[in-house]
């Protein structure tokens, strides 16, 4: 069935522009119809905070209506309003994001302060630097933030995906972090480099949950970033295979992982052997979305 165009009633207000756009969204049934017809409006707009609010109740500007219908009709589509709008923050910070990358999701934000706090509790040779590596970087969201949030670390992240590698390399450019990037399989890119840390939220849906994901995850997300084998574990034992490629095994290793999935991968670190403490971290939402393995 060929779905209606959004087209805005000439001469409406900024609020009318708003409902009109949040109730065609409702309509199809798109979640969050109110928080994503504000986005776009204000990307349109160019409002951001109190501005938007205040400037309600002004006239629509008639030379930004073709764009904001655009932007309503791709979120029709079920397109992620960050992806149209091409940002996301993450940790305070604006990261570019294209369909090329996972858009980062607020519990990574977690890991992230779960690694500066762990990370600082490392002990240091005099003169000595930590060297952390970000497996699967994505938008470079955790390692351009760990690079900006630890000073004095030596932050490197790898992808398998060079288009991935293209954004991260723009975002630690443009927040001005100093991340090296390189491509290709989990730890294979580090062979030889010996990191103090190990930081991944790697693709860990299993395979068979793919078709069962919100339409917005599972049709524009990039699948790579998503799929984890049968299981959804598979990245994790391939990483714990490729141990031995390191010098030595980190001091600390720090994964994000799936609803469920925290027992599984505890126990992989577990029986890899290399660290005395294992440390579980729930989410807001309480799910135990992180597990850490420190060699005190
Ligand atoms: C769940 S996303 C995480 C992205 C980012 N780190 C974040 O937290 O927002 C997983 C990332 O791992 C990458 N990836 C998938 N398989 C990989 C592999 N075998 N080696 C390296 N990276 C891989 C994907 O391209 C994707 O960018």
């Amino acid at each position: 069935m060929e779905r209606n165009e959004f087209t805005l009633t000439p001469e409406r207000s900024i609020r009318e522009a708003f409902l009109e756009a949040s109730s065609f969204l409702d309509g199809l049934g798109i979640m969050e119809p109110q928080r994503n017809a504000q986005l776009l409006l204000e990307h349109v707009l160019g409002l951001t905070g109190t501005a938007y609010y205040v400037a309600l109740g002004d006239a629509f500007p008639e030379e930004r209506r073709s764009d904001f219908e655009a932007v309503i009709n791709r979120k029709a589509e079920g397109v992620p309003a960050q992806y149209i709008i091409g940002e996301q923050e993450f940790y305070g910070r604006p990261f570019e994001v294209t369909p090329a990358v996972l858009i980062p999701r607020p519990e990574t934000e977690l890991l992230v302060e779960a690694v500066l706090k762990y990370g600082n509790q490392l002990t240091l040779q005099p003169g000595e630097k930590l060297t952390a590596v970000d497996i699967g970087t994505g938008s470079g969201a955790i390692a351009v933030t760990l690079a900006l949030e630890a000073k004095g670390l030596r932050m490197l992240a790898s992808d398998i995906s060079p288009q991935a590698l293209d954004v991260a390399r723009r975002n630690a450019a443009r927040l001005g972090a100093g991340v090296e990037f390189r491509q290709g399989n989990l730890l294979e890119p580090f062979a030889g480099l010996g990191p103090d840390m190990i930081v991944s939220n790697p693709p860990y849906i299993p395979a068979s949950d793919i078709a069962g994901l919100q339409p917005e995850v599972r049709d524009h997300e990039p699948r790579t970033a998503l799929d984890g084998g049968p299981d959804g574990l598979y990245p994790y034992r391939v990483m714990m295979d490729q141990l031995p490629l390191l010098p030595a095994p980190p001091r600390l290793i720090a994964f994000e992982l799936g609803m469920g999935q925290a027992q599984d991968v505890a126990d992989l670190l577990r029986a890899a052997g290399h660290w005395d403490e294992i440390i579980t971290i729930p989410d807001l939402a309480g799910i135990d979305r992180h597990v850490l393995g420190i060699a005190r």
